[in-house]
């Protein structure tokens, strides 16, 4: 079903510095109240011009990369609808700025998703200046956090058409668009009721056109929406989330650094996207405190968690959250 909803434009800021990020966008945004923001004319250094698909696949080398494949361009991570494949960087760049290809997975028309990893995705965090070091010499990320609050730096590259899942990360992330267009839809982590979660997914994909009938609420969370150019920067803060569409080929690379103390951070976490420690043990006792429910017949434990909704709201929920 099509959906008639107001879009919430994004705030686009130029040639914004370090100070003026710090200064004028950042604290502003902070206290809950963190937005997220195009900025446009940062200095990117040479990769806006010479990332061709050419200079790609020549200056990237064949260094082997997992990719997802998919039969349409809607890629979902829930339903599992793509395959994990392995090529040289070099061919996947070729692939994947085509619409029709001669050497598919599935068929003709395949799409492609990379989504760069580290030496050993189980242990290393990507970072793009140690896996494609000649490529990283290229681009200069905006410097608006300190070096110890860096995470990591991923390539993301797509197919024309490619739309990932609905999905949020934990971490403060600048999403550079190096070639291409992307069109981003956000939704604030307050709109979450309506998002139907699966882990740090939403089950809502296709946000043109939502399943009203399975998903009825998801007509209540408010669309951000936003369309970057090659050279646009989003600042997307932890916790919203974002689904992107590439219009055409495109090459994107995403910083993430940490907003919160180091400790905070799952040590296991090599994406980006698991709970900080003290959410995800919060929601184990929740997990417990609900078993321990069970023990009450349904009339009783209708009430009592009834009344534990009301004590997280009371005691949990921020005011200053619009
Ligand atoms: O570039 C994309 O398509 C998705 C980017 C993303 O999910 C991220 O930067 O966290
Ligand atoms: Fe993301």
């Amino acid at each position: 079903m099509e959906i008639k909803q107001q879009k919430i434009s994004l705030p686009e800021y130029t040639n914004v510095d370090r100070q003026t990020f710090l200064q004028d966008i950042y604290p502003l945004l902070v206290d809950f109240q963190r937005k997220p923001v195009v900025l446009k004319g940062l200095h990117l250094g040479d990769c806006s011009t010479k990332w061709t698909v050419d200079y790609m696949s020549k200056t990237g080398g064949s260094k082997e990369v997992k990719i997802h494949v998919s039969e349409v361009p809607q890629m979902d991570f829930i339903r599992k609808n793509f395959l994990y494949r392995t090529l040289p960087f070099d061919t996947f760049v070729k692939r994947a700025a085509k619409e029709k290809h001669t050497e598919f997975f599935i068929s003709e028309n395949e799409k492609y998703y990379l989504r760069s990893l580290g030496e050993d995705p189980r242990k290393d965090i990507a970072d793009i200046s140690k896996q494609f070091p000649q490529l990283a010499t290229d681009i200069h990320v905006p410097e608006f956090f300190e070096k110890d609050q860096f995470f990591s730096s991923v390539f993301r590259i797509s197919s024309p058409g490619l739309q990932l899942w609905t999905h949020y990360d934990v971490m403060d992330n600048l999403l550079i668009q190096v070639t291409g267009k992307k069109r981003v839809v956000l939704y604030s982590p307050r709109d979450a009721p309506y998002l139907y979660l699966s882990g740090d997914k939403s089950e809502v994909l296709d946000v043109d056109n939502p399943d009203l009938v399975k998903y009825p609420l998801f007509s209540h969370a408010r669309r951000y929406e936003c369309y970057l150019e090659a050279g646009d920067v989003l600042f997307i803060p932890a916790l919203w989330f974002h689904n992107t569409v590439a219009d055409g080929f495109g090459v994107g690379v995403n910083v993430f650094w940490k907003d919160l103390p180091s400790e905070c951070y799952d040590k296991t976490d090599t994406y980006g996207n698991k709970d900080p420690c003290a959410a995800s043990r919060a929601m184990q006792i929740l997990d417990r405190a609900l078993k321990t429910l069970e023990e009450l017949p349904e009339e009783y434990k209708d009430f009592y968690a009834r009344r534990m909704v009301l004590r997280i709201q009371a005691k949990a929920y921020s005011a200053n959250y619009e």
